[in-house]
């Protein structure tokens, strides 16, 4: 490719960059050129060194050594503000627009550019939109628009504050596969018109899909810098990670009785499509997959068998280590007509819960060993813990880790200080790890964020507990994930279950007429259920 002078202009390059963090070494003299008009996938297993370099790069940490330069001249951002004026910004992992405000409110609370009001910023944003070729309500609170207009809605606020280079944070670790399809088309939209993009992910084939270079790093190292193109998944993993283990051949489990059931459930929130009598049965032994394009349901029928959203009717069962019922908006245990709340009394007959956002889950700012008891400790069992041996907590808590693979498997390190798969391993390693089987797990995408090994671990853990006799549902965008786990699926559209399939026969052409809310033949479309009432 040649580059124009203008483009020229752009070139991003750093040379032998480090960052410490205390005795950790994050990155250690990587260099990476960052091209115009180009897709550049950043790749590498988790605590890599990934989200550290593109901080470097967006201004947001200082390297602890090397130096960058912007079109030739020198460049080192003293913050990311300095860093967004000379075009440099980055969306992070977790997004940061605020939920209450509209795409042109967050635009006037981040934008770099001084006395804009609001009408210049809608034109700005509107103009910016049509530039990239995107549609996304402008005024509407950004908590209501899913999650891929979220994730949008960023990158344009990013580039209306004038970014040439743009540094996207795995920005499709939660979405399905139309989504991805849909922002990539985006991206490459953005690099016809000079846009250079670098892209954390770990999903492989994407890097085959969009990219045109590519860096690979391992512990902080860089170890492949060059043309992603012709690279297959499987040579970016063996560069990565080395040879995988073969997936283990699933262990026989027989299915036993329904341990959590929901029947006739009618929910509503304002972020997902209604539930609309929903009957799900999930026996002891089994793994069922729940599938869905964003917005079908899936994530209310979670927040509703989690206990976080009350059923508007129809009834929950979990039969844990004691029968809980979840009837209208009310947990019928004793302990819930005591004044247990609802979540937390499902919690304590046994359920295991990993949300589909880390951050309602793992708290930054306590302790890995906090974090792995902090749901022991909000039921009052610390008392417990001081008749232990000194120390045996950290033990444990240490052998969980390791168990897990976090890394560093430290107990008293903050949970803030761990990249952001290692994080989900933490959660993982809390709510899959404990000594006893969890009577069920409900699970959203548990794989999120990690790289190709510690997904495979998370997935086998999974259905080791099933064969130890949880019921286990598994949510995600990724149908890869789910298949990979699932003895049936499930599949939601428009709050309603439209198919359940036995895995053997849940392949990809019935799945996705599923999803997309059509019948298993080529007879026309189903009348679609009611809009929720506003
Ligand atoms: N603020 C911090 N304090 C201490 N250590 C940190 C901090 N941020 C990152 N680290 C450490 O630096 C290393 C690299 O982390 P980084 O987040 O860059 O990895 P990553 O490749 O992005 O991983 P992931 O795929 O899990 O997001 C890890 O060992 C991590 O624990």
């Amino acid at each position: 490719m040649t580059i124009s002078p203008q483009e020229a202009g752009r070139v991003v390059e750093a040379r032998s960059v480090s960052k410490s963090y205390g005795p950790v070494r994050a990155l250690h003299e990587v260099s990476i050129t960052v091209r115009p008009g180009a897709v550049h996938a950043l790749v590498g297993e988790n605590g890599a060194g990934k989200s550290t370099l593109a901080k470097v790069l967006a201004g947001i940490e200082p390297p602890s050594s090397g130096t960058m330069s912007l079109g030739g001249a020198p460049y080192a951002p003293r913050d990311r503000a300095e860093a967004k004026r000379r075009g440099i910004n980055m969306v992070p992992q977790q997004l940061s627009l605020v939920g209450e405000l509209s795409l042109v409110e967050n635009y006037l609370v981040v934008g770099s550019r001084p006395f804009v009001n609001r009408r210049s910023a809608r034109s700005l944003l509107a103009a910016t939109l049509d530039r990239a070729r995107v549609e996304v309500d402008l005024d509407a609170p950004t908590a209501s628009l899913t999650h891929s207009h979220r994730q949008l809605g960023e990158i344009v606020v990013a580039l209306a504050e004038g970014a040439h280079t743009l540094i996207l944070d795995e920005p499709t670790a939660s979405l399905g596969p139309l989504e991805v399809g849909g922002l990539f088309e985006h991206l490459r939209s953005l690099c016809e018109l000079g846009t250079a993009i670098v892209l954390i992910t770990h999903r492989l084939d994407e890097v085959r899909q969009v990219a045109d270079d590519l860096t690979v790093l391992s512990h902080g190292l860089e170890v492949h810098h060059g043309s992603a193109t012709g690279l297959q998944p499987a040579e970016i993993a063996r560069l990565m990670v080395g040879e995988l283990p073969e997936l283990a051949p699933r262990a026989a489990r027989t299915r036993g009785a329904v341990t959590l059931r929901a029947e006739a459930v009618v929910a509503q929130s304002t972020r997902d499509a209604r539930l609309d009598g929903v009957d799900l049965a999930v026996h002891a032994g089994e793994v069922v997959g729940l599938a869905g394009v964003a917005g079908s349901g899936q994530n209310l029928l979670l927040d509703v068998l989690a206990g976080f959203v009350p059923p508007r009717s129809g009834t929950v069962t979990l039969e844990g280590s004691r029968t809980v019922t979840i009837t209208g908006s009310r947990a019928s245990t004793a302990a819930a007509e005591r004044g247990g709340a609802t979540a937390s009394t499902l919690r304590a007959a046994g359920l295991a819960w990993i949300p589909e956002d880390r951050r309602d889950a793992v708290v930054p700012t306590m302790s890995l060993r906090e974090n792995l008891a902090v749901y022991s400790s909000a039921r009052g069992r610390r008392a417990d813990a001081r008749s232990r041996p000194q120390g045996s907590d950290d033990v444990s808590a240490a052998g969980r880790l390791a168990a897990f693979d976090v890394r560093p498997a430290r107990p008293e390190l903050l949970a803030a200080g761990l990249s952001g798969g290692n994080q989900q391993k933490l959660l993982a390693a809390r709510e899959l790890g404990a000594a006893q089987t969890p009577s069920a797990v409900l699970a959203y995408g548990p794989t999120q964020g990690l790289d190709l090994r510690a997904a495979q671990a998370i997935r086998e853990r999974l259905v080791d507990l099933a064969a130890a006799g949880a019921a286990v549902l598994v949510a995600s965008h990724d149908l890869e994930e789910v298949r990979a786990v699932a003895d049936r699926i499930v599949v939601m559209f428009g709050g309603r279950i439209v198919a359940d399939l036995p895995i053997a026969e849940a392949t990809t052409e019935r799945l996705g007429r599923a999803m997309a809310g059509l019948p298993a033949d080529d007879t026309p479309r189903p009348t679609l259920p009611e809009e929720p009432a506003p």
